[in-house]
């Protein structure tokens, strides 16, 4: 049931206390109400998905944020890497968290990245290998919009079939998609061709694959909330504000967190609800690490400068944030077909409109782009004298290159005239690490968030490198007579000073910050949550959102993401608890 008055609420006992509709939240809120014994409920900011179109409409999904209704409207503090440029950074505020408003792109990373995962946990549950059921049961692989043959775009045999979320390749081609496929045979050797990118190698090009099932957006909140509303044990508490954890009582010298406080406004009344088994923090990488220090845990020298009484010494709740910076290389092209037509002619938007209206088909259907890069600097790039390669591995790309038939750009709003090519080229193993630190100890009050873009030697010069790269695609002899020039920023950057300095002012990011409560060993000095994802030195809080990854995956987060929440799903239902074997005295004992 979804009550938005917490004072109607059918319970005062829930087993679980999930907080954030979001991604993450919504597969824990969907797995442990399978159990009718389990009784849970979900507080989410937001309000329920409301019926607007551009909630479903794929090739609209741009259209969502930044500052709409359904976000939270954060901006990044001044980034020093792009000469102190302010950043907007939205977060999904709905049922649905940000899958409910992002850009849909489908992509798991490579095997490299989960088996560091596991390798810095101490967990090989965390590795490639071990969370590939968990690929399987989120998924379901659907036929694109336009039922066209898929034979070499995708191996099926890598993907879920009855999963709750829909993926699909694009469902409406374009101009671009041959030449696409021409410019990874004449330069195979740095663009070569991937049939399906998300077989654990995405390095190369290939068909992008998207979370839309039968031309529409398919989310969190379709695939996993609103399928469970009808079951009794799951209760939904929307347009209200979780302002803090607080603890209920300690085993031995560790602090029991199963105590939470809500509010719908900072003048409003506040509620308390106590869960009898667990809290679960999966409110994103921006706000849980805000609740967790609002509630006292978090750097203690810190909190209480802010006049908060620190619970719990974590240093590292808010730091270690890894974002991708996102950087649009614009160029003119011949043609008369790009995206571009539907945002300059309201009659062809409006036909287009109501054929995906009628049917779901025709160019609405997709993402922004159908063909994307995975790619690394060589091995031999200068960078690598000065700096350890930061990639998880052999097979983890150092940087995107999402190819796009029209202008698509956040720094550089559309000029009104012409048709564009864009090749947006995003860094992919960030050296730079930013932070979430609180503002004050209101909870209204939106936290500092800096991504730390384009911060360090490593992080330009990759950039400087991708640009280096699309060029020499878009050079590509599919693309002569088809791409006229470079959009005068991208064409005036003719050596390294100014490459630097074009990269510094167009870059902006594709908002995937992670890494804000870092999972990590059992024993580490370091990080917030154990490999089970509970909040280290704690009873009865974890953590399931796009914060706990210790280092950024080597793709867009959210099918990541997706494995890690069913895998936590498992964890909680068995109450699994492996870093208790470490307490134990007789683990110490040198046998
Ligand atoms: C514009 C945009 C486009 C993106 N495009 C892609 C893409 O194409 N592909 C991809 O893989 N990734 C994409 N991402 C990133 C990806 O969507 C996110 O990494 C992922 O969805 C995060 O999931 P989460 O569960 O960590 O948090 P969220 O899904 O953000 O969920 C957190 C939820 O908690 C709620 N909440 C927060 N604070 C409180 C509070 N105090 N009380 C109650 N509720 C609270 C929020 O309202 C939200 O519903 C995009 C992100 C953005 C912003």
């Amino acid at each position: 049931t979804i009550y938005s008055d917490p004072s109607q609420l059918s319970s005062k006992s829930y087993d679980y206390i999930i907080i954030g509709a979001g991604t993450a939240g919504n597969v824990i809120a969907n797995r442990l109400t399978e159990n009718a014994d389990s009784k849970v409920l979900v507080i989410e900011a937001g309000d329920v998905r409301d019926g607007n179109p551009y909630l479903e409409v794929p090739l609209l999904a741009t259209q969502l944020s930044p500052n709409t209704s359904y976000t939270w409207n954060y901006t990044t503090v001044p980034q020093q890497g792009l000469n102190n440029r302010q950043i907007p950074y939205p977060r999904g505020r709905i049922v649905g968290g940000t899958s409910s408003i992002n850009w849909l792109f489908w992509t798991r990373g490579s095997s490299n990245d989960f088996d560091r995962y596991a390798q810095v946990t101490g967990d090989p549950g965390w590795s490639w290998f071990g969370l590939m059921p968990y690929m399987y049961k989120n998924e379901k692989l659907t036929p694109p919009a336009d039922g066209h043959n898929t034979t070499g775009q995708i191996n099926p045999a890598l993907h879920g079939t009855s999963g709750p979320l829909e993926i699909s390749v694009y469902g409406y081609a374009n101009e671009l998609d041959d030449k696409v496929v021409q410019t990874t045979k004449e330069l195979s050797d740095e663009f070569p061709y991937n049939e399906d990118q998300n077989s654990g190698n995405p390095l190369g090009v290939g068909f992008l694959q998207a979370s839309i099932g039968g031309g529409q957006r398919s989310c969190s909140a379709s695939a996993y909330l609103e399928p469970a509303l009808s079951r009794s044990n799951l209760d939904v508490l929307v347009q209200t504000t979780v302002t803090k954890i607080y603890q209920t009582g300690q085993t031995g010298s560790t602090p029991i967190f199963r105590g939470v406080q809500f509010a719908q406004s900072s003048s409003g009344p506040h509620y308390a609800l106590n869960a009898t088994k667990e809290v679960i923090l999966s409110a994103g990488s921006i706000n849980t690490p805000q609740i967790l220090m609002l509630s006292g845990i978090g750097d203690a020298n810190s909190l209480q400068a802010l006049g908060i009484t620190p619970v719990l010494d974590l240093p590292d709740v808010g730091r270690n944030l890894s974002d991708h910076p996102l950087l649009s290389n614009l160029f003119a092209v011949n043609s008369n077909k790009t995206i571009d037509t539907i945002f300059e002619d309201p009659a062809v938007a409006g036909a287009d409109f109501s054929q995906w209206e009628s049917n779901r088909t025709g160019l609405f259907v997709d993402a922004l782009s159908n063909n994307v890069g995975w790619l690394r600097l060589p091995s031999n790039a200068s960078i690598f004298q000065e700096v350890a390669d930061p990639a998880a591995g052999p097979l983890s790309p150092h940087y995107e290159m999402i190819i796009i038939d029209g202008w698509a750009s956040i720094a550089d709003p559309q000029p009104g005239y012409g048709h564009w090519m864009s090749l947006v080229t995003n860094l992919i193993s960030p050296t730079s690490r930013g932070s979430v630190t609180l503002a004050s100890s209101d909870p209204f009050d939106a936290p500092h968030v800096d991504a730390a873009l384009l911060n360090s030697d490593f992080d330009i010069f990759t950039m400087k490198e991708a640009i280096k790269a699309a060029r020499r695609f878009a050079q590509g002899s599919a693309f002569k007579g088809f791409v006229t020039s470079a959009y005068p920023p991208l064409a005036n950057a003719t050596d390294d000073a100014s490459l630097e300095q074009y990269a510094r002012e167009h870059t902006t990011t594709v908002w995937h910050p992670t890494g804000t409560t870092a999972m990590s060993a059992c024993q580490a000095g370091h990080g917030v949550v154990d490999p089970d994802l509970n909040v280290k030195g704690t009873i009865g809080l974890r953590v399931v959102d796009a914060g706990i990854f210790p280092f950024i995956p080597g793709a867009h987060p959210q099918a990541p993401l997706y494995m890690v929440a069913e895998r936590a799903a498992d964890l909680i239902k068995a109450g699994t608890q492996l870093c208790s074997w470490y307490d134990r005295p007789f683990w110490w004992f040198p046998w």
